[in-house]
């Protein structure tokens, strides 16, 4: 099990990571997601003992892990951390990238480990190539074989999806459930991008300006944000004054100033609905995003796969009272 607690990490008066604490358990898969800038990468390299937080620390298991001014190599021998940048060695091949991480072991065992993973990441043919000579997508995924080949206690990893195509990140998504499964493996990850973390992700944190703000289950963050920050760092979502929940025949609040949210697909069209106008229908594949304006402060977006609407009609919208969430800043 790998503790964080009250980690904090300043740089020349930037506050890079503010006082946060997370336990991430054996087999599970943990996102963070958070804005440019929030602090993802700062956060990952203290988790791994590449940087000296100014106060709080690491442990995994019993051990606390030491940052680099206090040992010799930077870095936990079981806690891996795949970079953004990969940082695979130039010029060597793929193969023997991840031969290197396998540097201590038997001939044998190393070459049938080699193998294995070259399978699992699909880099057989390309293993003879040196990086420059690959993808963008198969230098990650060489970068996750070196890092998983001696099957590390945890994987941390930054921005695992940002440059990868469907195929890529379907590849890297079944490769990590598989890794978490079969060896228990305990993974984290930070993007800045939703979607994976929702689907991926056994719990999901928020991370703003350093801080944890938020922290759950996918679900229950996505249904349920803390505040407009996580709410839109989760998906799309209609962001409102409860001043206006009349506009939409919704009941009234205590506090007319207080931010409502609405997912969009808890958004229904229907004739006898609230008359609103659509103002943009974009093409999604499996479906379309209409924005609709329900009056001169509220526009709603939602989400449909009928295929007769067109900009300017006039819709009607229902919703239901127990959609909308009330959000604390
Ligand atoms: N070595 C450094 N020296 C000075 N400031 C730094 C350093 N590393 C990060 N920062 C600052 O700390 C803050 C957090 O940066 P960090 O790279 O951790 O964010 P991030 O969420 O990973 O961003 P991104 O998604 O763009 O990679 C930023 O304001 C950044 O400018």
């Amino acid at each position: 099990m790998l503790t964080a607690t009250k980690l904090s990490k300043v740089y020349n008066a930037v506050p890079a990571v503010r006082n946060v604490s997370l336990t991430l358990e054996p087999g599970q898969i943990m996102a963070l997601v958070g804005a440019s800038g929030s602090g993802k990468s700062t956060l990952l390299n203290l988790l791994a003992g590449l940087a000296d937080a100014d106060s709080g620390e690491v442990r995994l298991n019993d051990e606390r892990v030491m940052g680099p001014s206090e040992v010799l190599v930077a870095g936990h021998t079981n806690i891996r951390l795949v970079h953004q940048e990969y940082q695979l060695m130039p010029n060597v091949s793929v193969r023997e990238n991840i031969t290197y991480a396998l540097r201590f072991y038997e001939k044998s065992y190393r070459e049938f480990r080699v193998n294995e993973l070259l399978k699992l990441c699909r880099l057989t043919d390309v293993q003879d190539r040196i990086p420059r000579q690959v993808s963008g997508g198969e230098k990650q995924r060489t970068a996750i074989a070196r890092a998983i080949a001696d099957k590390p206690t945890v994987l941390l990893l930054d921005e695992p999806f940002s440059h990868l195509d469907l195929p890529n990140r379907l590849i890297v998504r079944d490769l990590l459930f598989d890794m978490v499964r079969q060896d228990d493996t305990s993974c984290l990850f930070v993007t800045h991008d939703a979607t994976d973390a929702l689907s991926l992700a056994d719990s999901l944190g928020i991370i703003r300006d350093g801080k944890l703000i938020q922290f759950g289950s996918p679900v229950d963050v996505y249904r349920k944000p803390a505040t407009a920050y996580a709410a839109r760092m989760t998906g799309i979502v209609n962001i409102f004054k409860a001043k206006h929940l009349a506009t939409l025949n919704l009941p009234e609040v205590a506090n007319p100033n207080e931010f409502m949210c609405l997912r969009p697909e808890q958004i229904h069209l229907d004739d006898s609905g609230v008359k609103g106008t659509i103002r943009a229908v974009l093409f999604k594949g499996s479906h379309y995003e209409l924005e609709i304006e329900m009056s001169r402060y509220v526009c709603l977006n939602l989400l449909t796969t009928r295929t007769d609407l067109r900009v300017g009609q006039s819709v009607g919208v229902r919703v239901a009272s127990e959609s909308v969430w009330r959000l604390n800043g």
